[in-house]
C-alpha cells in the first residue's frame, strides 16, 4: 500500500512551506514535494536576492551623496562578482535553514516532480502517495515573448545568474520586476533603458506615485522608451543586441536585454485533468475564499490562484488554511483586502488599498476625498538634488474613512506596514490627524496632511 498523509503539499516555496509547517505544528502527518531548491521563487530568484541587490544599489546611492555631507570619498567601484558570491552564499544558508526546519517539523520531504494521479493520489519519481488533503502551491516562472531571437535575452532568473555587470541594458516590461531591476542596474552604474509598450510603467498604481517614480527615473538618467513593442531581438555584428520594434524603429547597443513581462503559472503537467481540478485560461486555479478548488480535498495557495502574487500573501493564505484544516479554526481564511505592498525602486513606493481612480469608480466622485502632499525629504537637505517625495490618502464618506494610502519617497518601504494596520482597522483621516507626529521624519507628513 502507498504511504498515506493527512496533507501532501506540492511546491516548497513561500505558500507550500508555510502551510506544511503550520499543519505539522498541529500534529498532522505531512509530506512536501519540491523539484528544485527549497524556498521557491522568493528565496532563490525573487524577493531575497532582489532585496540584496536593492540594498547594494541603495549603498551606491549613499556613496554618491556622501559629498553632500562633507565626506571626501574617491570614486567607488563595485566588484560585481564579490557581491554575487556573498548573495549566493546567503541564499545557500537560507536553503539550509529551510531544510532543517522541514526536518525539525517532522515533515517528509520528497524530492522530484509531482503529478496528480487522481484527487487523492500524487505521483513522484514513479512512486504513489495518497493524502486526505492535497495543496497545490507550484508558483510561477518568468514569461518570454513569442518573438524571433527571444532566446538571446535573459529573464529575472538569468539576471540573478549574471557573473559580470552589464554595461548597457534594456529591461523590457512595465511591472514590479521591470522597474525594480531597471532601478538596481542603473544605480549600480549600468546604462539602462526601460522599454514599455504604452506611455508609462506601473499603470495600475495610483497616478501620483506612478508619475513621481517616472519623474525620478528621468532625473536619474534611466531612459524610458515608451510605445515600444518588441518584434524581434537581433545580435548585431559587433556582438551587441538590438530590439526591432513593431513601429519599425530599432533600439540597440545593449549587452543584455532582460524580459520582465510577467510570469507563467506552473500548472501545466500537474495532472489537474486527472484529478478533475478546474483551471482558468491564464493557467491560474480558481479557488473560493477558503482556498478550495472545485474538487473536495484539493486546495491552492500562492501565485497559482492568479491574484496578489506576493510572498506574505501566499504564507498568510497557507497558514490560515492549515489553521482551518488541522487547528480547529473553522472559519479561518485570508481577507485579501488591504494587502500592503512595496515596489523596491529608488526611492521606493509603498501602497495599500484603493487608488484614487479605483475609489472613484467604486464609491462615486461625491463620496471620495483625497489628500496629497509633495515635499523634499530632509535626506536631500544639503545636496543639489531636491527630488520630491509624494503621498496620497484616499478617503470615503462623511467620516473620511481611509481606503487607500500611496507613498513615494525615502522610507516608504518601512513606513507602510504600521499605516496598513491602522487602515485595515478602519482608521479615518481624523484618527491620523489626532496621532502626534514624529519629527523630523517623512512619515509625519501622513499625520499632518492639510484638509
Ligand atoms: C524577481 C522577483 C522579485 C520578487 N520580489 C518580491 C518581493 O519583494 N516581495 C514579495 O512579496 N514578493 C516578491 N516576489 C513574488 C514572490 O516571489 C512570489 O509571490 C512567491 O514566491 C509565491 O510563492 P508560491 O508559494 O506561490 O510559489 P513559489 O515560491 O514560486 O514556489 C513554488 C515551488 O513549487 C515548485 N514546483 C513547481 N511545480 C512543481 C511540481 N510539479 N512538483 C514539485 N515542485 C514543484 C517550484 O520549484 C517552487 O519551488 C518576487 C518575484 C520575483 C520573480
Ligand atoms: N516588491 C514586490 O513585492 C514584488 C517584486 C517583484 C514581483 N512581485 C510580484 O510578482 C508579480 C509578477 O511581476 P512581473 O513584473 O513579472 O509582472 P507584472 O504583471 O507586474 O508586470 C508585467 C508587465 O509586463 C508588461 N508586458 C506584458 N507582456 C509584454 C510584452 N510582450 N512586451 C512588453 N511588455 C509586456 C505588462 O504590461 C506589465 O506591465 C507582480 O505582480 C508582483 O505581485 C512583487
Amino acid at each position: 500500500m502507498e504511504p498515506h498523509y493527512d496533507l501532501l503539499v506540492i511546491g516548497g516555496g513561500s505558500g507550500g512551506m508555510a502551510t506544511a509547517r503550520r499543519a505539522a505544528s498541529y500534529g498532522a502527518k505531512v509530506a512536501l514535494v519540491e523539484r528544485s531548491r527549497l524556498g521557491g521563487t522568493c528565496v532563490n530568484v525573487g524577493c531575497v536576492p532582489k532585496k540584496v541587490m536593492w540594498s547594494a544599489a541603495h549603498t551606491a546611492d549613499a556613496l554618491h551623496r556622501a559629498a553632500d555631507y562633507g565626506f571626501r570619498v574617491g570614486p567607488a567601484t563595485l566588484d560585481w562578482a564579490e557581491l554575487k558570491r556573498r548573495r549566493d552564499a546567503y541564499i545557500r544558508r537560507l536553503n539550509g535553514i529551510y531544510e532543517r526546519n522541514i526536518d525539525k517539523s517532522g515533515i517528509t520531504l520528497l524530492t522530484g516532480e509531482a503529478r496528480l494521479a487522481d484527487a487523492r493520489t500524487v505521483e513522484v519519481n514513479g512512486e504513489r502517495y495518497t493524502a486526505s488533503h492535497i495543496l497545490l502551491a507550484t508558483g510561477g516562472r518568468p514569461s518570454r515573448p513569442d518573438i524571433p531571437g527571444q532566446e538571446l535575452g535573459i529573464d529575472s532568473d538569468g539576471f540573478f545568474e549574471l557573473a559580470q555587470q552589464p554595461r548597457r541594458v534594456a529591461v523590457v516590461g512595465a511591472g514590479y520586476i521591470a522597474v525594480e531591476l531597471a532601478g538596481v542596474l542603473h544605480h549600480l552604474g549600468t546604462q539602462t533603458d526601460l522599454v514599455v509598450r504604452r506611455e508609462a510603467a506601473l499603470r495600475s498604481f495610483d497616478p501620483l506615485v506612478r508619475d513621481s517614480l517616472l519623474e525620478a527615473m528621468d532625473q536619474d538618467g534611466i531612459t524610458l522608451q515608451t510605445h515600444s513593442v518588441p518584434k524581434a531581438l537581433e545580435r548585431a555584428d559587433d556582438g551587441t543586441l538590438t530590439l526591432a520594434l513593431e513601429d519599425g524603429r530599432h533600439i540597440g547597443g545593449y549587452d543584455q536585454v532582460i524580459w520582465a513581462i510577467g510570469r507563467d503559472l506552473c500548472t501545466d503537467g500537474l495532472g489537474l485533468e486527472a484529478a478533475g481540478v478546474a483551471r482558468n485560461a491564464d493557467g491560474s486555479i480558481p479557488v473560493n475564499a477558503y482556498q478550495e478548488t472545485n474538487v473536495q480535498g484539493v486546495y491552492a495557495v500562492g501565485d497559482i490562484i492568479g491574484h496578489h502574487p506576493l510572498t506574505p500573501v501566499a504564507i498568510a493564505a497557507g497558514r490560515r488554511l492549515a489553521d482551518r484544516l488541522f487547528g480547529g479554526q473553522a472559519d479561518r481564511h485570508l481577507d485579501y483586502r488591504y494587502v500592503p505592498t512595496v515596489v523596491f525602486t529608488h526611492p521606493p513606493i509603498g501602497t495599500v488599498g484603493l487608488t484614487e481612480p479605483e475609489a472613484r469608480a467604486e464609491y462615486g466622485d461625491d463620496e471620495v476625498e483625497v489628500f496629497t502632499t509633495r515635499f523634499v525629504a530632509m535626506d536631500y537637505a544639503l545636496g543639489e538634488d531636491k527630488r520630491r517625495s509624494a503621498m496620497k490618502l484616499v478617503t470615503v464618506g462623511d467620516n473620511r474613512r481611509v481606503v487607500g494610502a500611496h507613498l513615494f519617497g525615502v522610507g516608504s518601504d518601512e513606513m507602510l506596514q504600521g499605516f496598513a494596520v491602522a487602515i485595515r482597522m478602519g482608521a479615518t483621516k481624523q484618527d491620523l490627524d489626532d496621532t502626534v507626529a514624529i519629527h523630523p521624519t517623512a512619515a509625519e507628513e501622513l499625520v499632518t496632511l492639510p484638509g
